[in-house]
């Protein structure tokens, strides 16, 4: 079948775990998809192409358009956004090149705040927020490396409308076999992944341990637990639709989880990487003191956190 008109030409700003295998999965199934990346990683993808290994079918994808200038791309009708936290504002500036009046940029950022910030950066008409559910990294220059069956996108506009441009990336995901959700109230499902993620991936990086342990040692698990309690104190007061006991159902989602699966941030402490800590758990300490709210468990991370916050020297 042939691919979606409507969206006919896709960039992918960020060719990492999130963006590298989404992208893959919309250019194997025809997308004109090109890829931003830098360094080595950019050097492998214009010399091999893209790879991708994967428990739900492996891709060699070659050649692919990779390059590290926006403007040599010029105009695409979506961009799948998915760089790290810190990287937020420098990248969203450097999609410029990329945007026309109707350009969809669908962002899979982790955390709350990632529309808002590349909004204020290249206009929210322009962005989409979404959620990404999947365990994947660069494992080597030119390759992704997914671990686990997860691998799922939810997007969705942020009134709740299905509008046109939801419905072509819907599509496209179809297309690809990319499991999705176009979501009637995003806003609730980013706090519905952030209350599971900034706790794991909190005490991920905290205990240098994946959740197997984590959820099976009694101390481990109440400070998961503490942490799922605070982050959903604080999604309440910020409006989120949800009670008190769904901290039951995020201990569930935990206990169904590979025993030795981690989170990104924890792949990013022990690569020497910058964490993404500010957006995460920083950002519940910071959503909290507005509403008069504590969350020691989250402040506490941060603190233990501090000094690798910015990766090794
Ligand atoms: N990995 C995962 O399993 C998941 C991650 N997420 C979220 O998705 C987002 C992306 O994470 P992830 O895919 O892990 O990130 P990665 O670090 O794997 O990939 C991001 C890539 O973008 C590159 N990059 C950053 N800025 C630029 C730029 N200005 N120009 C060109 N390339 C750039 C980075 O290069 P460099 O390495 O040189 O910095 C890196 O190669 C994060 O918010 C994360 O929390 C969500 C769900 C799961
Ligand atoms: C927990 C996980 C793997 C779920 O998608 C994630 O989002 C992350 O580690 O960043």
């Amino acid at each position: 079948m042939a691919p979606d008109p409507t969206l006919k030409r896709i960039a992918v700003m960020g060719t990492g775990g999130v963006g590298g295998y989404f992208g893959a999965r919309l250019k194997a199934a025809g997308h004109d998809v090109s890829f931003i990346a830098r360094g080595a990683h950019l050097d492998a993808l214009k010399t091999s192409g893209l790879t991708v290994a994967s428990p739900l079918g492996d891709l060699a994808l070659a050649p692919v358009t990779a390059s590290n200038d926006p403007a040599e791309i010029g105009p695409v009708d979506a961009i799948v956004f998915a760089v790290k936290l810190g990287d937020t504002e420098s990248a969203a500036e450097r999609c410029r090149p990329l945007l026309k009046p109707e350009t969809s940029l669908f962002t899979f950022q982790n955390g709350v705040e990632s529309a808002a910030r590349i909004g204020a950066a290249i206009g929210a008409e322009h962005v989409v927020p979404g959620v990404a559910y999947i365990a994947a990294t660069i494992a080597a220059p030119g390759v992704i490396r997914h671990t686990g069956q997860m691998a799922k996108l939810v997007f969705g506009e942020t009134d709740g409308r299905a509008s046109a441009r939801c419905e072509a990336f819907a599509a496209a995901c179809r297309e690809a076999g990319i499991d999705h959700e176009l979501s009637g109230d995003i806003t609730l499902a980013l706090w519905q992944k952030f209350i599971r993620l900034a706790p794991l991936a909190g005490v991920t990086a905290l205990t240098r341990h994946p959740v197997g342990p984590i959820r099976e040692n009694a101390r481990t698990r109440a400070l998961l637990g503490e942490a799922v309690a605070e982050a959903i104190a604080v999604a309440r007061a910020e409006g989120a639709a949800m009670g008190r006991e769904e901290a039951d159902a995020v201990l569930a989602w935990f206990d169904g989880l590979p025993a030795e699966m981690t989170s990104s941030m924890a792949g990013d402490l022990e690569r020497g990487k910058p964490l993404e800590l500010d957006g995460l758990n920083g950002a519940l300490v910071r959503l909290a003191e507005r509403h008069g709210l504590d969350v020691p468990a989250h402040r506490f991370i941060t603190q233990a956190l501090e000094l690798q916050k910015e990766g090794a020297a």
